[in-house]
């Protein structure tokens, strides 16, 4: 089968999954998924005019000209705590004690806070030592938020301040998408499960690990952790009992063109429809995506390096499909910090290490790391990827090219209004 451009590769494999049906979790649940629809504010916030710290409610004209030598005295008609209603409004000559939160009792404009007063000995009174502006030390009613405000849309994140400011609506839930859940399954006679006794040629298994991992980290919910040999009996007899319990299947290894390398033709054998089969990407060149039922596949090489490249492309945003959003990085163009040489039809991934300003104004550059799909450590801690797009081979020392960064991404809505 030819090889498939990247980006005609990537639309194509979207197609082995949609979003999953909104639901109703509570917001601890709903952490880390992203909003189904958007939010408008069902309330102020604050929900009324109140005090912003512990002191005195006053009416502002009663303290003009007031300081330590000529202070104010007012008479003390009320006392509000937070969560509680003043029991009258203030006439003139009156102030209330307030605690921070405390609503502010009609007719006072002002706080002064407790440090810039003291109640005379009897309790009767107040004196207060500042001159105040109406609205001092106080927080309006919908100064934040007015009732009806569009807050957030739909494909927002739900992350630990969404979560604060729903729950300050008065939320007690959020319509999102659940988790997909996900199986992982590593392929490979070579391998032996880390803890255990492995002589030189064997390999540890590492790739459930890192996948496993990689899909949490696009917020699936990993259900089950699968190993097979390279012997088709025993990987359909795993794949046939997973694939209907989880929303997506990673393979890892047995992808290539070895007599071993079976992932494929026994996915063919149970029935998946193959969307994906070999991109013109490196490292991640046999990477597959196929439908199976109602299950996504995706199947990754065994190179842990080319696993990793092949995840981001093609099971990364699968993932976040079935949540109901695309990602969307953020590009950057930067000079090549050494000149590559590459296979001209192929587009390359090169991890970037860092992106460093020279003080000329120029495009920064991208420090690369060697890219060998066998490897393991090029992509701890990076910023990104190089795109070295295909069509040609050879690239320049301080080239600029696209870098696709891995921070900050944008979540758009799947089905955009
Ligand atoms: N004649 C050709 N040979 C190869 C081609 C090709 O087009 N023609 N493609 C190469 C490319 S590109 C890649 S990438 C690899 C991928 O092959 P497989 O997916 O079949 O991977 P394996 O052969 O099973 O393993 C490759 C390598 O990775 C190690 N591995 C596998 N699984 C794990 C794991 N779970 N944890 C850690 N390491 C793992 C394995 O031991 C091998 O060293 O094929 C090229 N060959
Ligand atoms: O292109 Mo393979 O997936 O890296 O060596």
């Amino acid at each position: 089968m030819p090889l498939t451009p990247l980006p005609a590769a990537r639309l194509a494999a979207l197609d082995a999954i949609a979003p999953a049906a909104p639901a109703r979790l509570p917001l601890l649940e709903a952490h880390g998924r992203f909003l189904a629809a958007g939010i408008v504010a069902s309330r102020a916030l604050p929900g009324c005019d109140n005090s912003a710290m512990d002191g005195w409610a006053v009416r502002a004209e009663e303290t003009r000209g007031a300081n330590r030598d000529r202070p104010a005295r007012l008479r003390i008609v009320d006392t509000v705590y937070a969560g509680h209603l003043p029991r009258r409004a203030l006439h003139p000559g009156e102030a209330a004690r307030v605690f921070t939160g405390a609503p502010l009792s009609p007719g006072a404009d002002a706080v002064v806070r407790q440090e810039a007063a003291r109640p005379t000995d009897d309790g009767s009174h107040v004196d207060l030592f500042v001159s105040v502006e109406p609205g001092h030390d106080l927080r309006r009613a919908g100064e934040e938020v007015m009732p009806g405000t569009p807050l957030f849309a739909a494909g927002q994140r739900v992350d630990a301040t969404v979560l604060g400011v729903l729950a300050s609506l008065g939320e007690a839930t959020a319509l999102v998408r659940p988790a997909p859940r996900v199986a992982v399954v590593a392929t490979g006679d070579e391998l032996v499960p880390p803890g255990q006794p492995a002589q030189a040629h064997q390999v540890f298994e590492s790739n459930r690990l890192l996948v496993a991992a990689l899909a949490r980290e696009a917020g699936a919910d990993v259900t089950h952790l699968g190993r097979s040999r390279d012997d088709e009996a025993e990987l359909h007899a795993q794949l046939e009992t997973l694939a209907p319990q989880v929303d997506v299947l990673i393979t890892t290894g047995g992808a290539s063109v070895g007599d071993k390398d079976c992932v494929k033709r026994v996915l063919t054998r149970m029935g998946a429809r193959f969307l994906v089969d070999g991109v013109a990407l490196k490292p991640g060149k046999p990477v597959a995506v196929a439908r199976l039922g109602s299950t996504a596949v995706v199947v990754l090489p065994g190179n842990p390096g080319a696993a990793t490249v092949a995840f981001d492309q093609f099971a990364r945003p699968l993932l976040f499909k079935h949540q109901g959003v695309l990602e969307q990085r953020r590009v950057t163009r930067a000079r090549l910090s050494e000149a590559r040489h590459k296979q001209a039809g192929l587009t390359y991934l090169v991890t970037v290490a860092a992106l460093e300003a020279r003080g000329d104004g120029a495009e920064p550059w991208a420090r690369l790391r060697p890219q060998g799909a066998g490897q393991i450590l090029q992509n701890v801690a990076a910023r990104g990827w190089a795109v070295l797009p295909a069509g040609r081979a050879d690239f320049a020392e301080g080239e600029a090219v696209d870098v696709q960064l891995f921070e900050q991404p944008d979540f758009h809505p799947v089905e955009a209004p």
